[in-house]
């Protein structure tokens, strides 16, 4: 049986979390973190451009993996500024129901 979108986000933050005690010499993630913010905002910087090069071909394959790419970078974003993956889904919930356009106007945007 295939996991659930929920079930992989959930793991790979959990995964996130237990990596903020773990060696950088031994963990990609750890390193991000022992990076600093700063090497955190490059790689999501990077991996945003990636991105819009992707969507530009029409390779979908390549698209999905810089998509993931970018997810993940900002998933590590989050979990080294505290932020929790329930936090981003309860603001994504909050959302729901009401039209982007009304969020838009919200933001005083047009
Ligand atoms: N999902 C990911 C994931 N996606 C992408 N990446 C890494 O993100 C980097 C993407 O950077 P680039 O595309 O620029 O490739 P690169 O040239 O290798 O990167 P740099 O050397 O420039 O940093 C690659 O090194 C990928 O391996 C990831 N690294 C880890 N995870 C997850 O995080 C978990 C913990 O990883 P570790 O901390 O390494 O154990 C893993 O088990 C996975 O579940």
């Amino acid at each position: 049986m295939s996991e659930t979108p929920e079930n992989v986000l959930q793991r790979l933050f959990e995964t996130l979390e237990s990596r903020k005690q773990a060696d950088p010499s031994s963990s990609y993630v750890a390193r991000l973190y022992d990076g600093g913010i700063d090497l955190i905002l490059k790689k999501l910087g990077e991996e945003a451009a990636e991105t819009l090069i992707a969507a530009k071909n029409p390779d979908r394959a390549a698209l999905t993996y810089e998509l993931a790419d970018l997810w993940f970078h900002s998933l590590v974003l989050a979990a080294q500024t505290g932020i929790s993956l329930n936090d981003i889904t309860k603001e994504l919930a909050r959302r729901m129901g009401r039209s982007g356009l009304d969020e838009k106007a919200a933001r005083g945007g047009q």
